[in-house]
């Protein structure tokens, strides 16, 4: 990149990074918890040795200890069977009372024999602090409140902290995912943005991406979304996080949006540090709701439905 190219970057985007607005996050659930008549406790299960998933859980575990939150993490082997699996989310979504588990996390991805769907269908509905069961994602597109899937969550509060407007405003979402693309969707109709869903099999997605007055790119494709497919001006949100060789042999972490996009966006999230931290931000929120929701409200129902300031 020439010496000119870089200045004009550096004119360009407004940089959404996701620290101040993760500490706001997190400011927001210690508050919400020291409200509780009882210490939010999230238990979390993860299958395998995947080096991310492995980090990710440590690093989800270390936040809620920092929080003051109890945690455990259930580290099973490779070779769990589906029936194993199930069994211990029966006994995490068995285990009430005080000292009681409210949440209850099933680190994705799982090894392959393993049906990641089957087992996130078990685990009760009030414990899933990660929004995925069927029962959160229908409350989601019904507009209903509920627990909602943390990384999208994490972008509407970005969002949010950054007052960047949402309603009324085209939101282009690349990709479909149930973690990611889907669940955004939902949340960005119930608070009135005009939403499109493009993906792999979108035939000139440029076309698409360049009506977007707010892009949102979570399609796993390193570098995808170029600066002539961005509407000059547009908030661009990047979900990506892509691991590419560098020439020292060391991998590095890139998104799924060129960095040349800074030229072109009015606001631009970095990868590293734009979504990631909002993700386990959020996750605090989400086990601190659902303590809530089990204690306070007292919800008998099998559906996670809660206070009115889950809506979105
Ligand atoms: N059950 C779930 N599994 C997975 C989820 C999820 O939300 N629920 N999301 C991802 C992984 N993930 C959390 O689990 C996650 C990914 C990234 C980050 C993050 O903070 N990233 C940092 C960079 C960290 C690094 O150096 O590797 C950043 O973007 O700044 C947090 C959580 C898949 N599985």
């Amino acid at each position: 990149m020439t010496t000119d190219r870089a200045a004009a970057r550096t004119d360009a985007a407004r940089t959404l990074g996701g620290p101040p607005a993760a500490a706001a996050l997190l400011d927001a659930a210690t508050r919400l918890a020291a409200t509780l008549p009882v210490t939010p406790s999230i238990a979390f299960i993860r299958v395998g040795d995947d080096p991310a998933s492995e980090s990710y859980v440590r690093g989800k575990a270390k936040k809620a200890a920092e929080l003051g939150l109890h945690s455990a993490v259930y580290a099973l082997p490779d070779n769990t069977t589906q029936a194993d699996l199930h069994a211990l989310i029966g006994t995490l979504n068995a285990d009430h009372g005080v000292h009681g588990v409210h949440g209850v996390l099933l680190q994705l991805p799982l090894p392959a024999h393993l049906n990641a769907d089957a087992a996130l269908a078990c685990i009760d509905p009030r414990k899933d602090v990660d929004g995925l069961h069927p029962v959160s994602a229908g409350l989601l597109w019904q507009g209903q409140p509920g627990l909602r899937p943390c990384t999208p969550a994490g972008v509407m509060a970005l969002l949010d902290h950054y007052r960047i407007p949402v309603a009324g405003q085209h939101a282009v979402i690349v990709g479909r995912s149930a973690l990611v693309g889907r669940p955004l969707a939902g949340l960005l109709l119930n608070v009135d943005a005009t939403v499109t869903v493009a993906h792999r099999a979108t035939p000139d997605l440029g076309d698409v991406t360049r009506r977007a007055d707010l892009l949102i790119v979570a399609a796993g494709q390193a570098h995808l979304i170029t600066p002539d497919m961005v509407r000059p001006g547009a908030t661009v949100i990047d979900v990506g996080i892509n691991r590419v060789p560098t020439d020292t042999g060391k991998a590095r972490l890139t998104g799924d949006v060129h960095p040349d996009v800074a030229a072109v966006a009015g606001a631009l999230t970095p990868v590293p540090g734009g979504v990631g931290p909002m993700t386990v931000a959020q996750l605090m929120m989400n086990t601190v709701q659902a303590a809530q929701n089990q204690t306070v409200h007292g919800h008998a129902d099998q559906s996670n439905g809660a206070s009115g300031e889950l809506l979105r």
